[in-house]
């Protein structure tokens, strides 16, 4: 058997085969995330080097304390906003460097967004179907009224066709500002608190809605919470802490037709991972941790104990 020496382009070759590219398949895309508002000299990190992978046809929630930068992603992810620095790529569309033409088409037809606030979903004067047929419109496209009436059913919502937001409940208008978001049937769809205003008989019917449109027409569902009945439902559910993605938690039927939720921390690329708060308080932790690492597992104690003394 020979051995040669490989040359540098075959090493090159080589670490390609070895790494594929993070998150290379996935349908949403955030690789390190950085977003910085600067508001009269003072910066504001929102997102700090934010990991996300989505697959295709996934639903998940986002969850977070206030100001750990859910909405900052939401936006980011919608197109309004552009990240500091970092990749994005949403259903292979660059969100960095897409041109002005090229955000206004994801806009319009790649991403659908559904606001908590009921009332900045739907225009006050028109009826459900011609809310959901405006974006059709205004993409360019024919007002097809026979899709209109398709997602209004699928929603279950048919009745809201002929009614003006004002003569909807809160739970219908927001199940008719879905319809409005899968009209030109995009890849994926955006929630910010959907269920935010509304009591707990509409959140599940809107919830439902969400997930009916997602398993039905396999789009994409990014829904940010702090609703648990919404938390608590999907498959996956993504907690950003300082604007991080700090733990998953995932959940799956156990034998017996129960569900198991199981949380994890999230290890990032270069290997950090952030410990959560209430393990940290509980055990006084503080700058520093020992790390020892065991045949299948690693052990992490408070600087001043005596780790690794496992009895
Ligand atoms: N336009 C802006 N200008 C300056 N700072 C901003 C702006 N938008 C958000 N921030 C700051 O960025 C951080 C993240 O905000 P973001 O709205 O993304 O949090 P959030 O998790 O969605 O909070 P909430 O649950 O309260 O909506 C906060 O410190 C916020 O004050």
């Amino acid at each position: 058997m020979t051995t040669e020496t490989p040359s540098l382009s075959d090493l090159e070759a080589q670490a390609t085969r070895a790494r594929p590219a993070f998150g290379e398949h996935a349908h949403i895309l955030c690789d390190n995330l950085v977003r910085i508002y600067k508001t009269e000299g003072v910066e504001v990190v929102a997102l700090q080097g934010l990991d996300l992978l989505v697959e295709k046809g996934e639903l998940i929630a986002v969850v977070g304390a206030s100001g750990s930068g859910k909405s900052t992603l939401l936006n980011v992810l919608s197109g309004l906003d552009v990240p500091t620095a970092g990749v994005s790529r949403v259903a292979g569309m660059d969100l960095l460097s897409m041109k002005p033409k090229d955000r206004l088409r994801y806009r319009r037809e790649v991403v659908g967004f559904i606001w908590q606030q009921t009332a900045r979903n739907l225009l006050p004067y028109l009826n459900g179907q011609e809310n959901v047929t405006l974006p059709m419109r205004l993409a360019g496209k024919r007002a097809s009224q026979s899709r209109a009436a398709e997602l209004l059913e699928l929603l279950g919502v048919p009745h809201c066709a002929t009614r003006r937001p004002g003569e909807m409940s809160g739970g219908e208008q927001q199940r008719v500002a879905i319809a409005v978001a899968l009209a030109n049937s995009p890849e994926v769809i955006l929630a910010d608190e959907p269920t935010g205003e509304l009591d707990s008989d509409n959140s599940e019917e809107v919830f439902a809605a969400l997930r009916g449109a997602n398993r039905e027409l396999g789009v994409t569902a990014v829904i940010v919470t702090h609703d648990d009945l919404v938390s608590e439902q999907v498959d996956r559910t993504v907690g950003i802490r300082d604007g991080r993605t700090s733990s998953e938690t995932l959940r799956r039927e156990s034998g017996d037709g129960g569900l198991i939720a199981e949380e994890y921390a999230v290890l990032d690329r270069v290997g950090r991972l952030q410990l959560p708060r209430d393990f940290i308080n509980a055990l006084n932790m503080e700058r520093r941790v020992r790390l020892e690492l065991e045949r299948d597992h690693i052990g992490v104690w408070p600087e001043a104990s005596g780790g690794g003394e496992d009895e």
